[in-house]
């Protein structure tokens, strides 16, 4: 049986609070940092190492998260999650996107199903799908092959998705398992829907329409957009759309699609790339093993997540190095920084994955909580954020943890040999100069050229964005989320805060304001 208690009542938490500060530029000076580096690592799945020899832990420290670990229960309470307990308790709901990559637990029978079974299910329609698309047997109504697949969907049935094609482009590319190319489509804003429209030939393309409730006004109003865009060219819009939803959505039994393919309610938006939601467009773009690759990786990483040894978990010690940052050293957001164009968009995924999830001020019981929960995210590609940002994060008046993540090997392998290195180990060079200058920083009598250091940084290092590392580290970032929600006790599966919103827009559409809100709308001529 697991207990869900508030981070504070926590004796461990007491302690950890208690225990020396580590100063990050005396431990990371000399010989004593060089030792950290080679100690202060984990390897993860896919070749992937997390070192945290940057953040602002020591021996004693570790130790006090340790403990915190058991306290908290974290092992015990990813038990209830991966064997079906109804965790997500604000929706009554299981939390099974682990599922959607293998089987870590129990079977876990639902709504008269074997999950994993449905999940498996799903995946098998899909691929068989996907490769009729590319065999040119499943076609548009001339007979010709779609050469374009077009996602429509918002939030966690756009991010997560995109990011991985984003991802993956140019390794299928290289890898000759690029089949089709594909674009998406989010903003409710016109201009999203007619740029991606006019960027593509609509006679030879597939529009998935992606929406778990069925009900988002953004994907139902982007969905019109491109049916009337498919009528003016004469064509029939259920021959050139298919959707993924849950089975009691009200897509879930229109004749309007040419197919259509089901996650369910215990898989979370932001949760849900491993999923149908991401399986129909990767599919659809890189042939079904090129996922199936992605799920191996995600489920990889799943498994060290299970490791009760703390130190020997990547995710869990993650989540409490955040914790510690954001509860005892009180630090309030984090950057993360992948040195990959590759992962462009990943931070953007990461964004709701974390603050969508861990973004609550009451714990699971409905409560008040008194301390901070989920930090701000936010994230470029290194270099490009290094002339951007960068200024602040090193001599600002906030200290922000970072979260860097590198790779040894390019995608396309094309570089150039500049001044005795090539563009990839320029790239490299960078991230491990930016660990070393946030953490130990430089003195200088010209106080605006001086570098306090002391600013905290960890670093999973790979070898090359492929379908397996991408799969692990979207496993590692969700579970370390999972984590984090525990130690916080708060529900990170549900979220209410983004209903309001919603509510007042429709009020508004109605012309059913007064006060500000009517004030605003007229402002913007609505
Ligand atoms: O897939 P749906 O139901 O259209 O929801 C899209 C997104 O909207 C939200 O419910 C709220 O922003 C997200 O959690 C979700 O990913």
């Amino acid at each position: 049986m697991v207990t869900w208690n508030n981070l504070d009542t926590l004796a461990s938490f007491q302690d950890l609070k208690k225990a020396d500060r580590v100063n990050l530029v005396e431990a990371m000076a000399g010989e004593n940092g060089a030792k950290r580096v080679k100690n202060y690592t984990i390897p993860m799945a896919e070749g992937f190492a997390f070192n945290y020899a940057a953040k602002q832990v020591d021996d004693n420290v570790l130790e006090a998260l340790v403990k915190l670990a058991k306290e908290a229960q974290l092992s015990e309470k990813f038990k209830a999650v991966y064997n079906g307990e109804v965790v997500n308790t604000g929706e009554n709901r299981r939390v099974l996107h682990h599922m959607t990559r293998g089987q870590l637990g129990q079977a876990v029978e639902a709504d008269g199903v074997d999950k994993r079974k449905f999940y498996v299910e799903q995946q098998e329609r899909i691929a068989d799908f996907a490769n009729k698309v590319h065999a040119g047997e499943i076609t548009n109504a001339a007979g010709e092959k779609f050469t374009t697949v077009v996602q429509i969907g918002i939030g966690g049935s756009d991010l997560g998705p995109r990011a991985i094609y984003l991802a993956l482009e140019n390794w299928a590319k290289k890898n000759n398992t690029f089949k089709m190319e594909a674009k998406f489509i989010s903003n409710v804003d016109p201009d999203d829907a007619a740029a991606v429209l006019n960027s593509i030939d609509v006679a030879h393309s597939l529009f998935v329409l992606v929406s778990k409730s069925g009900t988002t006004l953004e994907t139902l109003t982007n969905e019109s957009f491109v049916k009337d865009a498919l009528k003016n060219a004469g064509l029939d819009a259920s021959k050139h759309m298919i959707a993924v939803t849950s089975e009691t959505s009200p897509l879930a039994k229109s004749d309007d699609y040419l197919a259509a393919f089901f996650m369910d309610d215990y898989i979370g938006g932001r949760y849900s790339s491993s999923s149908a939601v991401g399986g129909a467009v990767l599919s659809l773009a890189f042939g079904p093993e090129v996922f199936a690759q992605f799920l191996e990786g995600a489920h990889e990483e799943d498994k060290l997540s299970m490791n009760e040894d703390v130190l020997q978990n990547p995710e869990m010690l993650d989540a409490l190095i955040g914790v510690y940052e954001r509860n005892v050293l009180g630090y309030p957001a984090t950057a993360v920084l992948p040195y990959s164009q590759a992962l462009n968009r990943f931070p953007a995924h990461l964004q709701q994955l974390d603050m969508e999830s861990n973004g609550k001020c009451v714990n699971r019981f409905g409560e008040r909580v008194s301390y901070p929960t989920g930090p701000i995210i936010f994230g470029e590609p290194g270099t490009n954020g290094q002339h951007s940002f960068y200024q602040l994060l090193h001599q600002g008046t906030d200290i922000v943890p970072l979260q860097f993540v590198g790779f040894k090997n390019s995608q396309i392998g094309t570089d150039v040999v500049i001044q005795g290195s090539t563009s990839q180990q320029k790239l490299c060079a960078n991230v491990a100069a930016q660990i070393v200058a946030f953490a130990c920083g430089k003195s200088d009598e010209n106080r605006n050229k001086n570098f306090e250091g002391g600013r905290p940084s960890s670093i999973i290092i790979g070898d090359q964005v492929t379908p397996k590392t991408i799969g692990a580290l979207l496993a590692h970032f969700e579970n370390k989320v999972m984590f984090q929600g525990f130690l916080w006790n708060i529900n990170s599966f549900d979220q209410e805060g983004v209903q309001l919103g919603k509510v007042l827009a429709k009020r508004v559409l109605a012309h059913e304001t007064d006060g500000a809100l009517k004030e605003f709308s007229d402002l913007l001529n609505i």
